[in-house]
């Protein structure tokens, strides 16, 4: 409701860019989840390019603790404070006393939870449930002022020790240090004014999932395919699916955005059937004002972990102004621990639709939490999609979620509802690209606690998921025997790499990297964007790079490559207007009734952004490139350009020597994290077409050496061309060289795959092109046009004509 819009803050940019620069190049965050402390975190979501510059100013608020190395849910609040602070902010007993004696422990612990109530209650907020039985979400101090409620609630707060932790900003710190930001920079009510507080969590009516999970049981054909048993069935009993929740809505795909999630009930007829998959967490049942929220999904009676001592917190704190609340909330509270927080929507047969309501959850949920959460179990499995969720669960008895994107990455928030299990089996498609993300994912959340589960074992035709494997009567609970652990050693012997060397001369389809949809002259020429490469795009200034890099990183980013853009060049609200454009494949500014529209799907996207611009040290980058990585489990991370970087950067060395050591630890970078980089590096000096090769690129000869990969975008044509070509001088993988021609659309800022000259199609328009230079008149006639409107697609082919007149035979 109070969202700032892409089009207010191209508004904003056209007024002032200089603004925009020093408001996006604020670098503010740090954080750290391991014993060693990361620095730096500047990444950015879409979204937060709408920030206003007020609060961006804020930002740059030089109150800063350094960042520290205290694992924040060990710390004892008073354990981090003076005793000075914390008769002010902070609980007056030794963390030591409390550990040997437990009574003094439990007082330790109410009066901590003591304060953090009253905390709360004086800046008014709805605190949340977080994803663990002794946690709150609650506003950031550092990220949330000026924020929209329904953003701001990104901070873990840790009910027994005040710590706190931001997955936004990713901020963390003492009990005192979230009261000292708090009281520095006051949560601004960014809600109506007759409202005296934020508005309660979103939770879903329990009788509108009713209805449509009626539907999927009526929709003979899906329902039948999801249970039937005969071949191409999937073989999910009812029950699975009833106690997962999974649904059946109708979406208008001309729509693609839900205003009202009452629309999905009852199709039309242009709607199309979608499976509805509810993501639940812990309920904060005093918060549930009368006819807002209702019901949710309840634990079937089993064991219920959601500590009391947090529900009376929480219930506390919404003191008096959600008195009306409690009672109701107490009935419920003894019938349901968890609710529906957020849908997801996913088109049956159609790979078009994918959406999420609402688009921000108010709290974090996982598909299938309610199950985990609730069995007590210590082991859980972990898959990449809901259905495999259900065929893993339904089969083993093991609990299992499934990850909240189709990007394969786990955020920061599903980590902590993870984090009391023992053993995770990690159970992603049984390919390249899961078992990449499932090796990623083993990472973040311990080696020694993750086995990986490959359907396939050693067939190569083998079912690469879960619900595959049951819908062609494998056996599941084999496979999840045979689950192994990821090595982890540095030093690998042959027999490691057999059955890697095996599945790759078996499977040549499945090493292929992800194709672009966009570019099938790339596909033919790369097989493929994989990860652990370098690649290092170059080209005359102004020819369109970061063009063509935007549009490519789009496309990517559509097949679930996670993705992170380090814009050093332009500012990241004019990279992602011009995104936006791309996406919508016409220029957004023209419309700006669209901007709402086109900013939803743009954030559904795994996209982020590097909060630097101009000179920034490799350093720095590096650092904040290894968080994204791990945060967000980025896949393609990409720097424009290498010079914008560096200039300044080169202290006591001459520029090449800082620029090949800058590209050397992109290199190491790609091989460890195993991400794909692609590096933007201006040619040595603009020079002819015919004349640039690979010796061309700015620097030394090792910025070649490193990159597996170096395209050169040129000009293709005359000046005014809007043809261009990719060559591609190095391709470290099979070795195949070449030229992509490409066209630049104007209207949707994108370019288009043309054929190479010679096997134009449009033989006449090249004849009359000829022709043209000698019989300006005669041409005209042959391609149809009067001389003053020839449009720049002819003009294109008539350029293109002219430069290879000689070619032709
Ligand atoms: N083929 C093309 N024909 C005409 N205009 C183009 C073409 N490609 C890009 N443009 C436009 O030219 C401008 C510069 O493009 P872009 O920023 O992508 O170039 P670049 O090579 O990255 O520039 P630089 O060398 O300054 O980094 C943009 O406004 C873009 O819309």
């Amino acid at each position: 409701m109070l969202r700032r819009t892409v089009s207010q803050a191209i508004r904003r940019q056209c007024q002032s860019i200089d603004s925009s620069v020093r408001t996006l190049g604020v670098s503010r965050q740090r954080f750290s989840y391991s014993s060693t402390p990361r620095r730096g975190l500047a990444t950015i979501r879409p979204n937060d390019l709408l920030a206003d510059e007020q609060e961006q100013k804020e930002s740059a608020d030089p109150f800063r603790q350094p960042a520290s190395s205290l694992d924040p849910f060990q710390t004892k609040v008073a354990s981090a404070s003076s005793p000075s602070d914390s008769s002010k902010h902070g609980p007056s007993h030794g963390s030591s006393t409390c550990q040997s004696d437990p009574c003094k422990h439990e007082e330790a612990k109410a009066e901590v939870a003591q304060q953090i109530r009253k905390f709360l209650k004086k800046t008014r907020q709805r605190a949340r449930a977080g994803m663990k039985a002794d946690e709150l979400m609650v506003k950031c101090p550092s990220c949330s002022p000026g924020k929209p409620a329904r953003l701001a609630y990104s901070a873990h707060l840790n009910t027994h020790t005040g710590s706190f932790v931001c997955t936004s900003c990713f901020d963390q710190g003492s009990w005192d240090k979230y009261v000292q930001l708090a009281n520095r920079r006051p949560f601004k009510n960014t809600i109506p004014k007759r409202n005296t507080a934020d508005p309660a969590p979103f939770y879903f009516a329990e009788d509108l999932l009713t209805k449509l999970q009626h539907n999927l049981v009526r929709h003979e054909h899906i329902y039948g395919t999801l249970t039937g048993t005969e071949k191409g069935q999937l073989r999910l009993k009812p029950e699975a699916l009833r106690e997962f929740g999974v649904a059946l809505g109708y979406v208008d795909p001309g729509k693609k955005v839900l205003h009202r999630v009452g629309s999905l009930v009852d199709g039309n007829d242009n709607s199309v059937p979608c499976l509805v998959f509810p993501r639940t967490a812990y309920s904060t049942n005093s918060f549930i004002k009368d006819g807002e929220q209702m019901g949710g999904l309840a634990a079937n009676g089993k064991q219920q972990h959601h500590s009391v001592a947090l529900s009376s917190m929480l219930k506390d704190i919404a003191g008096s102004d959600a008195g009306a609340d409690s009672s109701g909330a107490s009935g419920e509270s003894a019938q349901s621990e968890y609710h529906t927080v957020q849908l997801k929507i996913v088109g049956w047969n159609t790979a078009d639709i994918e959406m999420y309501y609402p688009v921000d959850a108010t709290q974090p949920g996982l598909f299938g939490f309610h199950i985990a959460d609730s069995s007590g179990s210590s082991e859980v499995i972990l898959t990449g999609h809901e259905l495999d969720a259900v065929a893993a669960y339904q089969e083993t008895g093991i609990p299992a979620v499934s990850l909240p994107r189709n990007a394969y990455q786990l955020p920061l928030d599903a980590m902590r509802a993870l984090e009391r299990f023992e053993r995770i089996y990690v159970w992603l498609d049984d390919d390249h690209q899961g078992a990449e993300a499932a090796r990623l994912i083993t990472r973040k959340l311990g080696v020694d606690r993750c086995l990986t589960v490959h359907s396939r074992g050693d067939n190569p035709q083998g079912p690469k998921s879960a619900s595959i494997a049951l819908a062609r009567g494998h056996d599941l609970k084999e496979m999840i025997d045979q689950a192994r652990p990821e090595r982890h050693d540095k030093v690998l012997d042959f027999a490691a790499l057999r059955e890697a060397v095996k599945f790759e001369v078996n499977n040549p389809d499945l090493i292929r990297g992800v194709e672009s949809t966009d570019l099938p002259g790339w596909n033919s020429c790369f097989k493929g964007l994989r990860p652990g490469e370098l690649t290092i795009l170059s080209g005359p200034t102004g020819c369109g790079k970061t063009t063509v890099l935007s549009q490519m990183s789009l496309d990517f980013c559509k097949s679930n490559v996670s993705t992170l853009w380090g814009s050093f060049e332009i500012p990241n609200v004019r990279l992602a207007t011009r995104m936006m454009s791309q996406l919508a494949k016409r220029d957004i500014t023209k419309s700006p009734g669209e901007v709402e529209f086109w900013s939803q799907r743009f954030e559904q996207m795994p996209m982020y952004f590097l909060k630097f611009h101009g000179s920034t040290k490799p350093r720095t980058v590096l650092n904040t490139m290894r968080h994204a990585v791990y945060a967000y489990d980025v896949k393609h991370i990409i720097i424009d350009n290498l010079q914008f970087m560096m200039s300044m950067q080169a202290k006591g060395m001459d520029k090449y020597e800082a620029q090949d050591s800058a590209i050397a630890t992109f290199r190491q970078f790609a091989t460890e994290e195993n991400v794909h980089i692609t590096v933007v590096a201006h040619l040595r000096k603009d020079q002819p077409a015919a004349d640039i090769d690979i010796n061309s690129i700015f620097g030394s000869a090792k910025v070649t050496q490193e990159a597996d990969n170096v395209v050169v975008l040129q000009k293709y044509g005359a000046a005014e061309s809007k043809i261009r070509y990719m060559n591609v001088l190095k391709n470290r993988f099979d070795g195949t060289l070449g030229k992509i021609y490409i066209q630049y659309n104007p209207e949707s800022l994108s370019f288009r795959e043309i054929p190479p000259p010679r096997k134009r199609k449009n033989v006449r328009v090249l004849a009359a092109a000829k022709k043209m230079s000698m019989h300006d008149k005669l041409t005209q006639e042959t391609l149809g046009i009067d001389g003053g409107s020839q449009s720049d697609m002819d003009l294109d082919a008539i350029s293109l004509a002219k430069e290879h007149e000689d070619e032709e035979p």
